[in-house]
């Protein structure tokens, strides 16, 4: 099962974060670029407003709620060319900006690009620097800049992984190690969506545990838990990256099957019937068994008629005796 990798997101800014970050840094290029102009260097002001410009777009985006972390990482840039213009120009006065913007970076590129990127733009810094600066000042412009980037770096990839480890807890049930509901509606919309666009097909496959309940009452709730959990293991193993598993309910797990039509989701289907039939469960010395019922997507489903049709499938296998599959009775 496939979980995003949040080291390889392009982290995601807070909205009300951004803005307060547009208007510091419009604030800041607004008084140097006036500061500029009234000390008749138009040049620089015209470089400071090569910042402002597209901050101020930026800004007004992010505040009508249309900003896109692109429009974000292109303005970025010219902010960027704006400070190493300026560092050409001012030398160390220019280049203590750098430091603040490194750390957007790491806001708005994902962790490897923030790296590249904010060592490459502190490089053109520090050698345009040179032009009016000494090189033992310029050098330590260096170390503390990289040093930077450095804490910044490790700060993102510290942040990364407790986003994964809060996004797998948030998603996935504690006991089976499937996924939990909270995801669900979401991702079976998408599977609509892309059938509806683009003709993928997809399937789902209602799993039930066979007389569970027996198993309870027979065993106790903690083998119950245990075969719940060696359970989940026997059906992950058998399934494909494009297939994920969910806890639906107690006893009841849910196959969400991508780019599978009705043959392909019956053929897994008996593959994980056997599968299970074959298992010694722990603490269970009986062979267990399961139904299911499979409803591959069709166009005019909805989300809940085709969980629908999944459930009644399940409920014919039950009725005709478990341990079968049962596919879709509607025509
Ligand atoms: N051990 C354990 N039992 C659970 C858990 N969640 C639900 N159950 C039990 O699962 C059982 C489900 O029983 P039923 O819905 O009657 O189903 P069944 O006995 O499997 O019968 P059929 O589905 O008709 O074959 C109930 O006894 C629940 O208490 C759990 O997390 N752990």
């Amino acid at each position: 099962m496939k979980y995003r990798n949040a080291l390889q997101d392009s982290t995601k800014l807070p909205r009300n974060a951004s803005i307060a970050f547009h208007i510091a840094a419009i604030i800041t290029f607004l008084v140097y670029g006036l500061y500029r102009l009234l000390h008749d260097d138009v040049f620089l002001f015209m470089v400071f407003l090569l910042a402002i410009l597209p901050l101020s777009i930026s800004l007004l985006l992010e505040i009508k709620h249309l900003g896109k972390v692109q429009h974000k990482q292109f303005t970025l840039i010219l902010v960027c060319m704006a400070i190493a213009i300026s560092s050409y120009y001012l030398g160390y006065k220019s280049l203590i900006y750098v430091f603040p913007t490194i750390f957007i970076f790491f806001f708005i590129f994902n962790l490897q690009h923030a790296s590249i990127l904010s060592s490459f733009y502190a490089l053109i810094c520090l050698v345009t620097a040179l032009k009016i600066e000494s090189f033992a000042l310029v050098w330590r412009f260096g170390v503390a800049t990289f040093d930077c980037i450095i804490f910044a770096a490790i700060f993102a990839y510290i942040i990364a992984k407790q986003k994964d480890a809060l996004i797998y807890l948030a998603t996935t049930d504690e006991l089976t190690g499937a996924l939990n509901r909270k995801n669900l509606a979401a991702s079976l919309s998408l599977s609509i969506e892309s059938f509806r666009h683009t003709g993928t097909d997809s399937s789902l496959l209602l799993i039930d545990i066979d007389h569970f309940k027996t198993v309870n009452d027979t065993y106790g709730h903690l083998a119950g838990d245990k075969l719940l959990t060696q359970f989940s293991e026997v059906i992950k193993q058998l399934l494909p990256a494009e297939a994920k598993l969910f806890r639906f309910g107690g006893e009841e797990f849910l196959v969400q099957y991508e780019n599978c039509g009705l043959e392909k989701a019956l053929d897994m289907a008996h593959k994980l019937k056997h599968a299970v039939n074959q298992t010694r469960f722990d603490g269970v010395p009986v062979t267990v068994s399961c139904s299911i019922g499979v409803a591959e997507l069709r166009v005019k489903d909805s989300l809940e008629e085709w969980l629908k049709q999944s459930d009644i499938a399940l409920y014919a296998a039950k009725k005709s005796g478990r341990n079968r599959v049962v596919s879709r009775l509607d025509k």
